[in-house]
């Protein structure tokens, strides 16, 4: 299968948060790649990998940033594929700054803000996994024993109350 996903950090600093995106899509059995590009920092660069991601065959990206994170906004205003940004936690303002970064997109171009940090990256991945899973049944068949899965712990979960 070729890759699907698109998986950008602003920073290698970003990487124990944005691995649990991964985390999620190995288990799904989803190709990705995982890039660091940041709009700051490496502007061109972040251009090229929006203009230049369609045509690589990827289908979702998601883009985890910090602080002023403007990385996964400006991937929204250079592509039409789905963008989700993933706020990381910033030791300044425990990420506040990031979610808020990231979820007050102007109307017209959107990036689906997921919670800040690790729940927030793996419910990146799955949401990704969920859009092409429209398409794909069998991925569609894999969340739904993912969530089988997760409801049986959940059912169980009564019994560690003592
Ligand atoms: N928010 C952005 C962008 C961007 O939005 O383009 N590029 C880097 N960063 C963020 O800066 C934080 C600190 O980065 P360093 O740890 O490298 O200093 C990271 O969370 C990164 O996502």
């Amino acid at each position: 299968m070729d890759v699907k996903i698109g998986i950008v950090m602003g920073s290698t600093s970003d990487w124990e948060t944005m691995k649990h995106a991964c985390t999620v899509l190995d288990e799904l059995a989803i190709l990705y790649e995982k890039r660091v590009v940041s709009a700051h920092r490496t502007p061109d660069y972040m251009f090229e990998y929006a203009e230049t991601a369609i045509d690589r065959g990827i289908k979702v990206i998601i883009a985890g940033a910090g602080g002023a994170a403007h990385l996964p906004g400006m991937l929204a205003a250079k592509t039409v594929l789905p963008v989700i940004g993933v706020p990381v936690e910033s030791k300044a303002l425990k990420g506040m700054d990031s979610l808020l970064s990231i979820v007050q997109m102007p109307g017209g171009v959107p990036v689906a803000t997921v919670a800040i940090g690790k729940a927030g990256a793996t419910n990146a991945g799955l949401l990704a996994a969920q859009i092409l899973g429209a398409e794909c049944e069998p991925i569609q068949k894999r969340l739904i024993e993912r969530r089988e899965i997760l409801k049986e712990k959940v059912l169980e979960s009564s019994d560690q109350l003592v």
